[in-house]
């Protein structure tokens, strides 16, 4: 039997595009399905200033291939140096969407985040003032607090601080993977969102260890408990406006991931529209995959829903490709482990 779900082009507000050679192969993966995306800026050396954010677009919107239509969000990376008046600068002429804190150290490419938070209290206000909202990886770095617990502590000795100093700040906490994470965002006010990634939904951190090691699940934040799996799955198909999709694709070529120290993060953008269908489907939620994955990220960010749609069909299982090629080695697409029986409709 087939079905068919129509829902208005979804938007991606957590993405990776890398650059160069990576950036023109993963690229046309997310404009084949998402019209907008939130770029992380979390590049070598990372997107700082709004010159940089507008050599960055460029950058991109010069790799899209012909006829493909995309808008990439741009962002800029939250650094102890700076300055208020770029920011503030690059909101008004429309360039970027949000800043993204990393606590130095935290995640890939976080060396130049944030230490002392002090330093950047008059960013902070700035943003606060002019509405523009601050995505934030919330893990604390400290080496004596568990990495399951990393999540959980952040938000009680940074986020909760930093929410309170600056009243009008808006935050998205990014690819939350906690209980913990989900009742505190539920629990705030609309200046709060929280991104859901993919992945989280589906693996919970067993399918990293259990019956060997697999690196193509290890991303960060790490997945946790059922548990917590669990709860992320009823925030992402509640419907509710303060969650929305935001995949985290984070492609790396294999030869980093199947490594003796291999570097954190899923490549989701392929499959992650046919992967939602079949985990709303699961939840019995098949009509609010459209609030998720289309239309609360939007309003956050306070942009008009997008005018086109997208249409999935269920039918005979779909397979999708192991890997995609480019420039820089072959990237592992995510594999939930199980058959996917939708597919995006061209
Ligand atoms: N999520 C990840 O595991 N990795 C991301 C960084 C990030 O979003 O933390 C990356 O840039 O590779
Ligand atoms: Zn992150
Ligand atoms: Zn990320």
């Amino acid at each position: 039997m087939t079905q068919t779900l129509t829902l208005r082009r979804p938007d991606d507000m957590h993405l990776h595009l890398r650059d160069g050679a990576m950036l023109a192969a993963v690229l046309p993966e997310s404009a084949r399905h998402f019209a907008r995306a939130i770029v992380m800026p979390n590049l070598v050396p990372p997107v700082v200033t709004g010159a940089e954010a507008a050599a960055y677009r460029d950058r991109i919107l010069a790799a899209l291939p012909e006829g493909m239509a995309f808008e990439p969000l741009m962002t800029l990376y939250l650094t102890e140096a700076t300055d208020p008046a770029d920011v503030a600068a690059a909101h008004a002429s429309g360039l970027v969407k949000a800043v993204k804190l990393y606590p130095a150290g935290a995640t890939t490419n976080s060396a130049s985040g944030v230490r002392d938070f002090q330093k950047v209290r008059a960013v902070l206000e700035t943003m606060a003032e002019i509405g523009l909202p601050l995505c934030v990886h919330g893990e604390v770095t400290d080496p004596a607090v568990d990495i399951f617990d990393r999540e959980a502590v952040f938000i009680d000795r940074v986020l909760d601080p930093i929410r309170r100093a600056t009243p009008g700040l808006r935050v998205v906490m990014e690819h939350i993977t906690t209980e913990e994470g989900v009742d505190y965002a539920r629990a705030g006010g609309d200046d709060l969102g929280a991104t859901i990634t993919t992945h989280h939904l589906i693996i919970n951190r067993n399918h990293i260890l259990a019956g060997g090691i697999r690196p193509h699940y290890y991303c960060l934040p790490v997945a946790k408990r059922e548990r917590h799996r669990l709860a992320l799955r009823a925030a992402a198909t509640s419907g509710q406006a303060r969650f929305f999709l935001g995949t985290d694709s984070a492609p790396h070529p294999d030869h980093l991931k199947e490594h003796a120290c291999g570097c954190a993060g899923c490549f989701t953008a392929t499959n992650t529209m046919p992967l939602l269908a079949h985990v709303f489907e699961e939840e019995g939620a098949l009509d609010r995959l459209e609030a998720f994955a289309a239309l609360n990220g939007a309003a956050f960010y306070r942009l008009p829903p997008n005018p086109g749609t997208l249409t999935l069909m269920k039918g005979d299982a779909a397979p999708f490709p192991a890997k995609i090629e480019t420039g820089a080695g072959p990237v592992t697409v995510f594999d939930p482990g199980f058959p996917v029986h939708w597919k995006v409709l061209d």
